[in-house]
């Protein structure tokens, strides 16, 4: 890569941060144990994301993808260490507010659920399960919205409507619901606080594919009316239905960060993890990536995929700075 094309990425680099919503520079988490152990669980990631843009975090389980969510929403627990800046853009014209210093206070009154709404992993574990859909949407516009009583039960109504939960089910409880209504549910509460990022955690998992598909495409229509999404998943499928760039993490780090058209597309990722990814899928390669990730607790020096990379030389030793958003030192050639 030439020495222009890198300067225009790092300009491209540089305007996308000035118009992000979310703007992470070195997120890095420890966990301490006891012992004196510690857990490497996320390394100076780096992710901006833009209004309407969605952003897909992708890699295997265990790869840190939850705890940088968690980091965000200041939901760590207290044996975390976070270094690194999460600036996420004050509304109209104030000033960014970095999610990673901010107090408990601030996240609780003024980012949680205001200016990040939260897509939960399990819908169903999220709702009370003796309230129903309604009186959860109507305390979510009181506590967030201080909405006068007469007025609740309209708002609760179009909230429920922008996440194409049907009228017909709002006095049901979260077990007279289906995984699809329950995830719609959620989806509904997320949006109460009209935020302009939403943050989705595994939102697709433990539905069939149907679903998947549907709320997938339900997600893309708030990132369509102009929200940013950071769409955490393990669902390749889910994220190339919706994402419009992808990041992918490996053993807590963003190894490459692509857009979706060329990720997905003919020319495909160029980290050998990435593309190990993709192949092991079974309507591509259907081969799985040998040998297992590390142990985040004895992380090696140098780039951390080295064991199980086929593309892996001495020169793995030490760790690969990213150049043009891959962080390798013998990047994959595009395939087309
Ligand atoms: N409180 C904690 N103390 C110590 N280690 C932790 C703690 N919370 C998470 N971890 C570790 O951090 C690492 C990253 O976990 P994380 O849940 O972010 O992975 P993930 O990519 O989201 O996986 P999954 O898709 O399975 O949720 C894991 O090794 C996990 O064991």
């Amino acid at each position: 890569m030439t020495g222009n094309v890198l300067r225009a990425l790092e300009a491209v680099t540089a305007e996308r941060a000035e118009a992000a919503v979310l703007s992470v520079r070195g997120l890095t988490v420890r966990f301490h144990l006891s012992g004196g152990r510690t857990v490497d669980a996320v390394s100076d990631a780096d992710l901006d994301l833009v209004p309407g843009e969605c952003l897909a975090l992708v890699g295997e389980s265990g790869c840190g993808k939850s705890v940088l969510a968690s980091a965000l929403l200041g939901l760590l627990p207290q044996n975390a260490e976070t270094s690194g800046t999460a600036l996420l853009a004050g509304p109209d014209g104030t000033g960014p507010t970095d999610l990673l210093t901010a107090g408990e206070k601030t996240l609780a009154r003024t980012i949680r659920g205001r200016r990040v709404g939260l897509v939960p992993q399990s819908p169903a574990a999220h709702l009370t399960p003796v309230r129903t859909v309604r009186a959860h949407l109507e305390e979510t516009v009181r506590a967030l919205t201080g909405t006068p009583r007469r007025e609740r039960r309209a708002r609760a109504e179009e909230a429920a409507g922008r996440a194409a939960f049907p009228a017909t089910h709002l006095d049901r409880h979260p077990h007279e619901l289906s995984g699809g209504l329950a995830q719609r549910a959620a989806t509904a509460l997320a949006l109460i606080g009209d935020a302009r990022l939403l943050l989705a955690d595994e939102p697709t998992t433990g539905l069939d594919r149907d679903l998947v598909d549907r709320t997938a495409d339900e997600l893309r229509r708030h990132v369509d009316e102009g929200r940013a999404l950071l769409l955490i998943t393990h669902d390749l499928a889910a994220a190339e239905r919706i994402a419009d760039r992808v990041a992918v993490m490996y053993a807590g780090r963003i190894v490459e960060t692509a857009p979706a058209h060329r990720f997905f597309g003919p020319a495909g990722p160029r980290h050998p993890y990435a593309r190990g990814l993709l192949d092991a899928l079974p309507e591509r390669a259907f081969t799985p990536i040998p040998g297992m990730p590390p142990e985040l607790t004895a992380l090696p020096d140098g780039c951390a995929f080295a064991p199980r990379c086929p593309r892996a030389t001495t020169l793995c030793a030490t760790r690969p700075e990213p150049r043009a958003a891959v962080a390798c030192h013998h990047p994959e050639h595009p395939r087309a």
